[in-house]
């Protein structure tokens, strides 16, 4: 059997998750062959994703290293891929969820300091609007780059915290002291790690038909739905977390804030998984109609 040809950028936390996937390819017998490559989101780091103005900034590099077959697949954290593939593109397996949570990472200085009194950096809309919907005088900074990068910006600077996704200080086992936040909701799809392939790859795609994790599959698509019936290619403070309960529903729940975080609509639903088709889509088009329509139009013209 030829080796699997696995496409990534080169962040630590991106070939920790190239290489788990290479790892559920060896289980089955495949060699593996993994190929970093340099993508413009990882070029620019000063300025916040948001003001970049290009959709999927990680994902484009490797979409055209697919598309002239320099690689078989491209691993990406599901919550950098656009929710419009280009054409040709599909994701053709999920590996299951880890941790799904963000988490707040103090400076040792401010470790006694209330949350509602924390100068925070982040560079994610998401973050800022839900954190400002709890504490609604908090001073933000903008910060960018990869996990090692930000906890080293972390210490230089004049800010007491940065938050993160749970799953990437996990994966990359960094020893440090982080809080849970219940109250926020994570992006959509985040702690998936997906791999993408050329549609048209049947062989790709027969092998990775049982790598896939059919669960996380059904959590993210109604995720991704949702995220993509509420922005319509606009970028907003939205959280979706779809999980499978004990008793094999699925439950969800979704958030849209105002970039302020004065204004939110919220949803927690439970349903039946064998009825998913389109629920991500009816939950959102409920949110739209409530008053949801008129906040994407309020953060429209903002950005
Ligand atoms: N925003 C960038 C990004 N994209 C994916 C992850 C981590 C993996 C994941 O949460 O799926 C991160 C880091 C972070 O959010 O702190």
């Amino acid at each position: 059997m030829r080796s699997i040809k696995i496409g990534t950028r080169n962040s630590p936390l991106a070939l920790w998750q190239a290489r788990e996937v290479a790892r559920n390819l060896q289980n089955k017998n495949y060699k593996t062959d993994i190929t970093p490559i340099l993508s413009s989101g990882d070029k620019n780091l000063t300025q916040p994703l948001y003001t970049l103005g290009i959709t999927g900034i990680f994902t484009k590099d490797l979409d055209i290293a697919l598309l002239n077959k320099e690689v078989d697949i491209a691993v990406h954290s599901l919550k950098d891929i656009p929710t419009e593939l280009p054409e040709n593109i599909s994701i053709i397996a999920v590996l299951e969820r880890d941790y799904p949570q963000d988490v707040l990472v103090r400076k040792n200085d401010a470790a006694t300091l209330e949350m509602k009194d924390l100068k925070i950096a982040t560079s994610s809309l998401r973050r800022r609007a839900f954190w400002l919907r709890e504490f609604p005088n908090t001073q933000f900074s903008d910060i960018r780059g990869n996990v090692q990068t930000r906890l080293k910006k972390l210490e230089e600077n004049n800010f007491d915290a940065t938050m993160f996704s749970l799953a990437a200080i996990e994966r990359m086992g960094l020893n440090i002291d982080y809080e849970l936040l219940p109250t926020m909701i994570s992006a959509p799809a985040q702690g998936v790690v997906a791999v993408c392939a050329r549609t048209e790859d049947a062989e790709i795609r027969e092998i990775f038909a049982d790598i896939n994790h059919k669960q996380t599959q059904i959590c993210i698509e109604i995720e991704r739905n949702f995220l993509s019936t509420l922005e319509g290619g606009c970028t907003a403070p939205i959280g979706a977390f779809a999980e499978i309960n004990e008793h094999n529903e699925v439950r969800f729940r979704g958030r849209l804030c105002s970039l302020d975080g004065k204004n939110c609509i919220e949803t927690d639903e439970i349903f039946q998984w064998n009825d998913t088709e389109n629920f991500g889509k009816i939950i959102a088009e409920k949110i739209l109609s409530n008053g949801g329509k008129a906040l994407m139009t309020e953060i429209k013209n903002t950005l």
